[in-house]
C-alpha cells in the first residue's frame, strides 16, 4: 500500500467506527523484542464473515488473542462495536460483552450427552447439578432446539459427547458458544482434522451462523476459506498484506510469494 494511502482522514476513521463490530488500527505487540503484530488495521462489518489467512507465524493466533484480551497491545486501538476499547478489559468482561472464541482443539463435556452439553453452556455458572437439574425454560429449549437443528446434531442430541466424530465435536462447541448469543464469534482453524464432508459441512455452518452474527474465522484450508464466500484478509508479518474475495488476493503477486505459492 502506497504512503499515501496509508492516511486516514479523520472523517474516514470516524465513518469507519461507526459501521464496524471490530474495529483494529494500528495495533503492535512486541515479544521480546520479536513484533508480532506491526501496525496491523483492518475493521468488520456487523453481520459480516471474514477469513484470516497467512503463513506459519503471521500473527493471526495473537490478533486473536489481542481481540479476546489474552495479550495487550503494545500501541494502537480494538474496539468493539464502535465504543468499547477492548485493550483495557480482561478476558471475562470481553465474553460477557459477547465476544466468543472457538479455540482449535474441541472442548465438550465427555461424558454428558449433546443435548445436556448446550444445556451447561447456556447455564451461566450455575454448575453442572444445577444447569442439570434446573427447569428449562421455553425461551432455553426453544434456543437448545434451534442450536441443535443449526449445527447437524439434532439427531446426536442423545448421544455422549465422547462418541461424536471430531468435526461433531468442533460443531457442538460452536453450538455451546452460540447458546450464549455472541454478537462476534472467533474461530480458530476449525476444519483441521475434518473429513472433506465436514469440512463442507462446516463452511455452510459459518456461512449460517453469519447471517445472524458476525464470525471472523482464521484458518489455512483454501478449498474450506473458498466455500466461505467471503472477504478475506491476509496476515503477513504481523500486517495486512492483502484483503479482497479470495480470486483476488490468490493473484496478487506478494500473496503467491510469501504463502500460497509454497
Ligand atoms: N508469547 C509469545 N512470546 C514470544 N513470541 C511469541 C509469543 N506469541 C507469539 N509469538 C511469536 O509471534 C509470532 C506470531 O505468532 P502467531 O502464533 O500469532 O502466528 P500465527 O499466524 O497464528 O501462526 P500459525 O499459523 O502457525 O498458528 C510468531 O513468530 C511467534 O513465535
Amino acid at each position: 500500500m502506497s504512503e499515501a494511502m496509508d492516511i486516514k482522514p479523520d472523517a474516514q476513521v470516524k465513518s469507519a467506527r461507526a459501521e464496524t463490530i471490530l474495529y483494529v488500527d494500528g495495533v503492535s505487540v512486541t515479544f521480546d523484542g520479536f513484533r508480532a503484530l506491526n501496525n496491523l488495521s483492518f475493521y468488520v462489518e456487523p453481520g459480516e464473515l471474514r477469513a484470516i489467512i497467512g503463513p506459519n507465524g503471521a500473527g493471526k493466533t495473537t490478533m486473536m488473542d489481542i481481540i479476546t484480551g489474552k495479550t495487550r497491545p503494545d500501541t494502537g486501538d480494538v474496539l468493539f462495536k464502535s465504543e468499547t476499547d477492548l485493550t483495557k478489559l480482561d478476558e471475562a468482561d470481553i465474553a460477557n460483552l459477547g465476544i466468543g472464541r472457538k479455540f482449535q482443539k474441541p472442548t465438550v463435556f465427555e461424558s454428558h450427552t449433546v443435548f445436556d452439553n448446550l444445556l451447561l453452556a447456556c447455564s451461566g455458572g450455575r454448575g453442572v447439578f444445577k444447569a442439570l437439574f434446573h427447569r428449562l425454560s421455553s425461551a432455553e429449549k426453544i434456543k437448545i432446539e434451534k442450536t441443535l437443528i443449526t449445527i447437524m446434531l439434532d439427531e446426536k442430541r442423545d448421544e455422549l459427547a465422547a462418541n461424536l466424530s471430531h468435526g461433531q465435536k468442533q460443531w457442538l462447541e460452536i453450538g455451546m458458544l452460540l447458546m450464549q448469543e455472541p454478537e462476534l464469534l472467533l474461530v480458530d482453524e476449525p476444519v483441521a482434522g475434518m473429513t472433506d464432508s465436514e469440512t463442507e459441512e462446516t463452511a455452510k455452518l459459518l456461512r449460517t451462523i453469519a447471517k445472524e452474527y458476525s464470525v471472523v474465522v482464521v484458518e489455512h484450508d483454501m478449498e474450506f476459506v473458498r466455500d466461505l464466500d467471503c472477504k478475506v484478509t491476509v496476515l503477513h508479518e504481523g500486517s495486512v498484506l492483502a484483503e479482497g474475495r479470495l480470486d483476488h488476493v490468490q493473484k496478487d503477486p506478494r500473496v503467491i510469494e510469501v504463502y500460497l505459492g509454497r
